[in-house]
């Protein structure tokens, strides 16, 4: 018996199964999606196998079962199939090949996060509730369509004015990009996550954030004055200000190193 014969095509098939199947993953991470995918893939299967022994009345039932299924998918993965559409509009702002042609540099601009710390700490010791996205390379023109345009300098006065109690713009995220505030008062997508019964809406909207884009977002709880910070989908509660400097250095300039890789691979 002679071997199956394995072309290139076969290889990107492969690549590109598992690519999909990552992404199934990261979408479904900590929800009840995996737990209703297995009860569908199983389904599946039996009909495979029911129609291979010729079960003619099973068969039928389940067949009919799939036929409808694609649409059942989009009813229950509606969440999962949102939050992915929400992904690719968030594509890397480098993604874009004319872009990159065109692009003058302007936008690998560091964020300089001593007056985010410094706001952050006198925010959290009068209890006064902040949402801050610090973006990065995703494309968060959405999100800055969502709120209230500003560009300006990022400064503790201004963030903390943004968020003074009952100011104008204090309600939503404040969204930074390099170093300029681009927009206050933005929605962003609250998780679908399983997260703990106690997390209010700013701590799922920061979680909901981290997962569909690389920014990082800073949380001043209202209720505590604790600061936390979301990126890549995880939350780390209560950290003090010093941590939340070394952090937000750390994963800035994790950012930058891979940037400056990349660019000199191109
Ligand atoms: N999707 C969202 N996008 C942006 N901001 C939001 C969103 N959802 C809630 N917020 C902000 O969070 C505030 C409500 O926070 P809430 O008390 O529900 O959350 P929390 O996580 O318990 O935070 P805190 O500890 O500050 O009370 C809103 O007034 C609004 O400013």
């Amino acid at each position: 018996m002679g071997f199956v014969p394995f072309t290139f095509v076969d290889l990107i098939d492969i690549i590109l199964v598992a690519v999909i199947m990552y992404w199934i993953y990261r979408m479904t991470k900590g929800t009840n999606a995996p737990y209703i995918l297995s009860g569908i893939i199983a389904v599946y299967l039996l009909w495979v196998v029911v129609r291979a022994l010729n079960m003619e009345l099973l068969s039928t039932i389940l067949g009919q079962l799939i036929s409808v299924g694609a649409i059942a998918l989009i009813i229950v993965f509606q969440p999962e199939l949102r939050r992915f559409l929400q992904m690719i509009g968030m594509r890397q702002k480098h993604f874009n090949f004319i872009t990159r042609i065109f692009s003058t540099g302007e936008d690998t601009v560091q964020t300089n996060v001593v007056p985010i710390v410094t706001a952050c700490r006198e925010m959290s010791e009068t209890k006064t509730g902040a949402l801050i996205v610090i973006g990065q390379q995703s494309d968060l023109r959405l999100i800055a369509e969502g709120g209230i345009a500003l560009d300006a300098k990022v400064s503790t006065s201004l963030i903390k004015n943004i968020f003074f109690k009952n100011a104008p713009l204090h309600d939503g995220a404040a969204l930074i990009e390099g170093d300029r505030i681009v927009a206050a008062k933005c929605i962003l997508p609250v998780t679908q996550s399983d997260v703990p019964k106690s997390f209010g809406t700013r701590h799922r909207a920061a979680i909901g954030m981290s997962e569909i884009s690389d920014a990082i977002i800073v949380v001043v709880s209202e209720e505590t004055g604790d600061i936390s910070i979301a990126q890549g989908g995880e939350i780390r509660l209560n950290i003090d200000p010093v941590r939340l400097q070394q952090t937000l250095q750390r994963y800035l300039t994790i950012n930058t190193r891979k940037r400056s890789k990349k660019e000199v691979a191109e």
